[in-house]
């Protein structure tokens, strides 16, 4: 490892190390083992879809137990995406009408309102010349969205400060990270003491808003109570209806007992979801978003041809609001814009699943049929090598080509290959959300911006206090991974001490509870490179910033743009979007 991490920039993700790992030592298979005790449990890596399928749709695998600690730094024990069985599956099924896809329709009025929010900064920034990150505005442009969505609330995180997504945003910051070089990061008190106030805010703020609801949904009566289960699928009000559908039971066999106030474990139980979604839901979708417009702007002719297909089926883009607002289901007919964000997620796929191996299941390897056994492993899923694999995808496997996920072609896609939500009873809930999100996103952006990465120009955000501007190994050795210069990082990490360790560890949990672990720590963030800035111009002119800076066209009206002068330029750092890497080692 030692050896790889020489050869790749600062905090690259080892997700994306596979591939290299594999040509470097001469490994034939795509499937193999990897030990690093005594740092952490060993991996198998898998860049193989069909021993992938094995593990996440054959035989569904429980989830990697350091993805637990994680999780329970950011969301509080029992969350849904790193528990297993019946616990799992009863907040699964609770969860999943929230994401409909007749609801999910219902939510692009309210998207789109966000995504105006998020155009009016960037006109603000384009006005004053700015550069600025854009990690940080598709973030909160995405965790506004997740707000309505699991809170039905206006968090407002692009506008001004709001106190749960400022909890939650230094929570993400918080997580440990082995290759920041230094291992007692999560000890330090401050660092501990943080996290437990972040955490209580989280549980006060959102406990406040599942009460008030609680309260005001036994104050209605049946009547209203029908219209608010037709109108509202927010997740608060799943779990609110199904804490109801429990009482209910409880009242028809005859328990006398009408409780003031929830349930204290059902409640927790609840607040641990919807954070969980806060969390799942917004640096995912909102790397999505910053590497969709890195491609187009590598792609001008993929560009151009979005920004056609906008045209044709939104009409203007004075009109393109009020279309999509009268016609959400208009966000389908977006073939192409469809396949964009696919193969933005094919190239940048921003998570992976780590599941727990176990005494009697082997993996078939396809190529020797050998069976490998997997107990006392992690076994690793990464849609990042698989996606690259060029035994898979052929010889443009490295070019960006949205075509191949156009309805017409997908059937001669390689099987099972394309994983970016993963497969499986435990693939992404929030997938069709995200696709949606995305596509309202670019559709309200393409015609009225070009994105420019001006790679020299991060210096002027060295002082915009975000926790990476003054760290200066960004900056230093090697600048690309692979020839990409916006290369995904580990932002935090997941590894599990090996057993014979576990015993030795007491660690004090996020929630300040001391507790004894089996895994040490954990959370996998990809970032794009800090030195990816973008620049924006309005008029058509393409200006470069540097060589390796690039220039995008504001087109608010094209027309009327292309008589005025190129007098106003914006600079967008699309750095460093953070994505979580649901169990990742
Ligand atoms: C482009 C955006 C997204 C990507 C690439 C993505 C990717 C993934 C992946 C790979 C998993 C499986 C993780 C594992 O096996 O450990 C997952 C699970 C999950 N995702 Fe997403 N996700 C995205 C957006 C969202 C959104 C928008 C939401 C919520 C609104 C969401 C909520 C969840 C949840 C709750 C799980 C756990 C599901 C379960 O275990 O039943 N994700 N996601």
């Amino acid at each position: 490892m030692g050896e790889i991490m020489n050869e790749v920039p600062y905090r690259a993700h080892p997700h994306c190390f596979g591939l290299r790992i594999k040509e470097k030592y001469g490994i034939e298979e795509d499937c193999f083992y990897m030990d690093f005790w005594p740092l952490s449990d060993p991996l198998l890596y898998i860049l193989d879809p069909q021993v992938a399928q094995q593990v996440t749709v054959e035989n569904s695998q429980p989830k990697f137990e350091g993805l637990k600690y994680i999780m329970h730094g950011i969301a509080g024990p029992g969350d849904m995406v790193s528990s297993d069985g019946p616990y799992w599956k009863k907040w699964r099924s609770i969860m999943n009408p929230g994401f409909a896809a007749g609801h999910l329709m219902s939510l692009v009025p309210g998207i789109i309102d966000d995504c105006l929010v998020f155009c009016d900064n960037l006109r603000k920034r384009a006005e004053k010349n700015e550069v600025f990150r854009m990690e940080d505005d598709a973030t909160r442009l995405t965790v506004d969205i997740i707000g309505k969505v699991a809170l039905d609330l206006k968090l407002n995180a692009q506008t001004g400060k709001n106190e749960l997504v400022e909890a939650f945003r230094e929570q993400v910051q918080l997580l440990p990270n082995d290759q920041q070089g230094d291992p007692f990061s999560q000890w330090k008190p401050y660092g501990i003491w943080r996290r437990w106030v972040n955490s209580r805010k989280m549980v006060d703020y959102i406990g406040k808003v599942l009460d008030e609801r609680f309260a005001r949904s036994g104050e209605a009566s049946a009547t209203e109570k029908g219209a608010r289960k037709q109108r509202k699928r927010a997740i608060i009000d799943l779990a609110l209806d199904a804490y109801q559908a429990q009482q209910m039971g409880l009242e028809e066999r005859a328990v006398q007992h009408k409780a003031p106030v929830m349930d204290a474990e059902f409640r927790r139980q609840a607040i641990v979801q919807i954070r969980t979604f806060i969390f799942a839901g917004h640096d995912t979708t909102s790397s999505t978003i910053a590497y969709a417009f890195y491609e187009l702007h590598r792609n001008p002719v993929t560009l151009e041809r979005i920004r056609k297909e906008h045209d044709k089926i939104l009409g203007p883009v004075s009109q393109t609001t009020k279309r999509l607002r009268d016609d959400p289901h208009l966000i389908n007919k977006l073939e192409y814009t469809n396949a964009v964000v696919k193969e933005t997620l094919r190239l940048w796929p921003a998570a992976s699943s780590a599941r727990t191996g176990a005494p009697g299941f082997m993996i078939r390897e396809p190529k020797t049929g050998m069976m490998l056994p997997t107990e006392g492993y992690v076994a690793w899923v990464v849609p990042y090598g698989i996606h690259r694999h060029s035994k898979i995808w052929g010889e443009t496997v490295a070019s960006f080509i949205p075509d191949r996920f156009m309805p017409e072609n997908e059937s001669s896609l390689p099987e099972n290959a394309w994983r970016p939500f993963e497969k499986g009873p435990r693939n992404c809930i929030g997938q069709e959300l995200a696709m949606i999100e995305a596509r309202v996103i670019l559709a309200l952006t393409c015609r009225s911006f070009e994105f420019t990465p001006a790679f020299d120009a991060v210096e002027e955000l060295k002082n915009d206090g975000s926790a990476y501007a003054g760290d200066d190994r960004w900056r230093k050795g090697v600048m690309d991974l692979d020839g990409e210069e916006a290369w995904p990082v580990l932002v935090s990490n997941l590894h599990t001490v090996p057993s014979e360790v576990q015993e030795l560890m007491f660690l004090l949990d996020w929630n300040g509870k001391a507790s004894r672990r089996n895994a040490l720590s954990c959370q996998s963030k990809v970032y794009v490179d800090s030195d990816l800035t973008g620049a924006l111009t309005s008029g058509d002119h393409v200006k470069s910033l540097s060589t390796s800076a690039f220039v995008a066209t504001v087109v608010r009206d094209r027309r009327r743009e292309r008589k005025e002068s190129l007098s106003k330029r914006l600079q967008l750092d699309i750095c460093r979007p953070p994505t979580c890497i649901l169990g990742n080692p």
